[in-house]
């Protein structure tokens, strides 16, 4: 088994190559074999013929831990046989709920190293520190356990109401774990349930668990179109789904897990065509809390606005990290949230017009002028020499107060230099406002210059928050805190 390809990269390459999100589970489950067989010397032709049968129809094959547990130690024996014969392009999901604190550094090492999965389930109850060693591997993915089917589970959660319940505060915490390629999430056939926690977290991959419907029957209670409509991602993937046991009983299983597959596709297919591609998103950040920004970093670090290696900086300066905002104007929830975290600043200025410093910031300075409704400006990074060829775009009058608009403050004379330009066409600059402060002096210099500069984020209140939510190790922490 290849454990140096990513299980993030591995299940979209099969997803891709075999046009699927059903899993093939491969459990010795006793129930299912007459006493005339044994189940420890048959299973293994019978996962064998399963995976014969459904090698180009699935994303992934799951391994249920207690089942071969259960077996002792020819139960152990044959795990390791089946870990062998699931071809090396499929990835592996180990189901075992682990929830044990003590032992979770050694059960990682085990199933990740010695048993090579590529996945692993997890119960969420020991909390982040029993989660933690399994996402040290870089390449390792962990699903977390958040809701089951279990009727008798409701109690707990539901707690404490049906409004507000436990397993959606599970998903909220559990998304400041790990990255969405490092952490999806576990939950039962429940369309409601999943609705819920899709609708919480977009971003997941969610490994469905239970007999799925094997058709849409809109008059069956259970109906494969509602659970995936509720569970399917805005672009018709995050889910997913286990091959129902009955059609491995059916006449000719392969041609039913076909069906089932192309059922699921055609559903997919609707839900792409019936979501906007540019969906606006309200966000739910709450200003009050005692750190009001750490959803906006976590997901600029899940979009991959910090990225580590040599990077040159605008100034010239070569840092070994480069934090890269252009990505956000591509994400309209991640993009509203920054706007209205510059808004809330730009409330206690005074100001007539809005300058945005090219490029970058052209598409933030215009969200915070229609939002804010204030007219907008921008001094040009170079003039034309053809046209009209204006130093300043937009309407003007000398003698108006502009707040000027950057992404980031590094050095400070990207905004140096723009403002100098809307000063010498008789315009007053006084506050310069940016999403991140690089600090290190920067705003200090800024001040000497006259200016008065606001941030939303500092470079080393992001730093904490990664560090604190494991996105990144002690060594891009002190590579990001260090002075440049
Ligand atoms: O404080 P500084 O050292 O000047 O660095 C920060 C500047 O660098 C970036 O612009 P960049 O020159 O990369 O141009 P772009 O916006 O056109 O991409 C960024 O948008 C800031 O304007
Ligand atoms: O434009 C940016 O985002 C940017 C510029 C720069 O010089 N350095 C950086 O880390 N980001």
């Amino acid at each position: 088994m290849n454990n140096q390809k990513k299980f993030c990269d591995k299940l979209l390459a099969a997803i891709e190559s075999n046009q699927s999100l059903l899993y093939l589970t491969l459990d010795p489950q006793p129930e299912t074999f007459p006493d005339t067989l044994s189940i420890t010397t048959d299973f293994l032709a019978k996962a064998k013929l399963a995976i014969d049968q459904t090698a180009d129809l699935i994303s992934a094959c799951k391994i249920t831990l207690g089942f071969y547990q259960s077996l002792g130690i020819p139960g152990w024996e044959l795990l390791q046989q089946i870990l062998a014969i699931i071809p090396p392009h499929i990835p592996v999901i180990l189901d075992a709920k682990h929830c044990d604190l003590n032992t979770s550094t050694l059960f990682a090492k085990t199933v990740f190293e010695d048993w090579q999965v590529d996945a692993v389930t997890l119960s969420p109850y020991a909390g982040f520190d029993q989660v933690a060693p399994f996402l040290l591997y870089p390449n390792k993915t962990v699903f977390v356990l958040c809701a089951t089917a279990n009727p008798t589970a409701a109690a707990l959660q539901e707690y404490p109401t049906p409004e507000n319940p436990l397993y959606l505060q599970l998903v909220r915490v559990s998304q400041t774990w790990g990255t969405p390629e490092k952490l999806g999430l576990q939950v039962g056939v429940m369309p409601d349930m999943l609705a819920r926690i899709r609708q919480a977290a977009p971003e997941r991959l969610i490994l469905v668990e239970g007999d799925i419907p094997e058709q849409n029957d809109l008059t069956e209670q259970n109906d494969l179109a509602e659970l995936l409509a509720a569970g399917l991602s805005k672009n018709g993937e995050g889910l997913l789904l286990p091959i129902p046991p009955s059609l491995f009983a059916s006449q000719e299983p392969r041609l039913e897990i076909q069906k089932l597959r192309d059922n699921i596709n055609e559903q997919r297919l609707r839900a792409i065509a019936g979501s906007p591609t540019c969906e606006l998103w309200l966000p739910d950040v709450c200003f009050l809390q005692p750190e009001p920004h750490r959803d906006l970093i976590l997901q600029l670090y899940d979009i991959g606005c910090v990225v580590f290696g040599d990077h040159v900086q605008a100034s010239g300066a070569v840092f070994p990290y480069y934090i890269d905002l252009r990505k956000i104007i591509s994400i309209p929830q991640i993009f509203h949230q920054i706007v209205s975290a510059y808004a809330e600043i730009l409330k206690g200025l005074k100001f007539d017009r809005i300058a945005g410093i090219p490029y970058g910031s052209l598409p933030t300075a215009t969200g915070l002028a229609l939002r804010m409704e204030r007219p907008m400006i921008f001094p040009r990074k170079e003039v034309k020499t053809y046209g009209a060829g204006k130093l300043i775009e937009g309407h003007f009058q000398a003698g108006e107060t502009i707040v000027v608009v950057d992404d980031i403050l590094i050095s400070g004379k990207s905004v140096m230099e723009g403002a100098a330009k809307l000063k010498s066409a008789g315009l007053n600059v006084e506050d310069i406002v940016v999403l991140i402060d690089h600090e290190q002096g920067v705003k200090d210099k800024l001040q000497v210059n006259g200016y008065r500069a606001h941030s939303v984020l500092a470079l080393s209140e992001i730093a904490q928050i990664l560090y604190q939510a494991n996105r990144i190790d002690t060594e891009q922490f002190q590579l990001l805190t260090a002075e440049h």
